[in-house]
Parts: C-alpha cells; structure tokens; sequence
C-alpha cells in the first residue's frame, strides 16, 4: 500500500494553489469536478504522490461542511489499494469502521471509500482504487489485444 495523494480543503483553487506553484510545483491536468463528493479539483504530483485541493461546489458536500467548522488546510490522506473490496474486508476484521458500506466514484475514475477519523486516530484516511488494477491488461495492451487494442 503506497501514499496517493493529501488532500487539502480550500475554499478556491487558485489561492489554495499559491505555497505549491511558489514550492515549484505545476497542476498535473485540467481541473476536474467529482459531482459525486461536490467537489472541484486540482492537482498537484509531488513524486509519486500528489496533493490534491478540493473546493465546494455546493454547501451540502463534505468539503463545504469542513471549512464550515475548521480553516483551510489539511483534510485527509489517501493511500492506493490494488483491490479496495478486499482490503476492507480485511479492515473490517481489524476492527474498522468505514463511512459508506460501498465504495464510490474519486478522482480520475478512481474508486474510492473513507474511514471514521475516530478509527483514524483523528485523521480521516481515505482508500482508493485506480482502474489500471481492475484492469490489469489496460497496462500491457499489447497483452491478448494484438497491435492497435484498445484493452475493452
Ligand atoms: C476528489 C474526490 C475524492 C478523491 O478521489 O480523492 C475525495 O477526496 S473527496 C473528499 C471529500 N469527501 C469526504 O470527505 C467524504 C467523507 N467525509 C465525510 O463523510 C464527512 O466529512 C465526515 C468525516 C463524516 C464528517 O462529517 P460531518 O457531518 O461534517 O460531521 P462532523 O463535523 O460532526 O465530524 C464528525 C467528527 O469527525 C471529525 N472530522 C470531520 N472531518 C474530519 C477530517 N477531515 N479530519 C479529521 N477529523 C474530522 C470531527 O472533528 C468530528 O469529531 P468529534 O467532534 O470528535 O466527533
Ligand atoms: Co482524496
């Protein structure tokens, strides 16, 4: 299990973006919404991980609710699972309590859940998924697809 990205809650990008354009560091792609946790995103790769800042796009979503009761600032980290179903199964044995039953749509055609931060130890840990490990061959096309494949 690697670290995948930091997120940082803000209330608008470009003034979240200032300390990591200053740092060196330029967005990685355009920004991206993810409707499904109401959230503008932009990212930053540091090495093999990246930061990613999330703003609200609407008052009900997480982030919104976040900087309702707490400064902008670090909001979660994220670590890459190859199989997200199994290792929470495997969380769930050592006890963890996760804050959706079924995981749902991140960043990048991610696949992504959250644990409780109280099982976090007052960090809220978010698991996720990319699509090259449900598909595998997506990495090798030349694997089965013969040349020109597009892998689906
Ligand atoms: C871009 C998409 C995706 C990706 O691909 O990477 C993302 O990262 S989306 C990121 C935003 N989405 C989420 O955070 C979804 C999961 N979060 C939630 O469901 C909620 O935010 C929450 C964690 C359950 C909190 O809900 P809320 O209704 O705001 O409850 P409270 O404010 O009462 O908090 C309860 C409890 O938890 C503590 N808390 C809340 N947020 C954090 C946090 N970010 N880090 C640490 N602790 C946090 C809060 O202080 C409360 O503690 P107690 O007072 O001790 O109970
Ligand atoms: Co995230």
């Amino acid at each position: 299990m690697k670290l995948d990205h930091i997120g940082i809650a803000t209330p608008d990008l470009d003034a979240g973006s200032a300390p990591y354009l200053a740092l060196g560091f330029q967005p990685e792609g355009p920004d991206e919404v993810v409707e499904a946790q109401g959230v503008r995103v932009r990212v930053f790769r540091v090495g093999d991980a990246m930061v990613e800042l999330l703003e609200p796009m609407r008052p009900d979503s997480a982030i919104a609710k976040y900087l309702e009761k707490n400064r902008p600032g670090l909001h979660h980290t994220a670590y890459r699972v190859e199989d997200i179903h199994a290792e929470m199964a495997r969380l769930k044995g050592e006890g963890a309590t996760f804050l959706s039953e079924q995981p749902g749509p991140g960043l990048h055609h991610t696949t992504v859940i959250f644990l409780h931060p109280k099982w976090g130890a007052g960090t809220l840990i978010e698991l996720c998924q990319h699509p090259e490990a449900e598909h595998p061959e997506a990495e090798h096309p030349e694997v089965g697809h013969g040349e020109g494949g597009h892998g689906h």
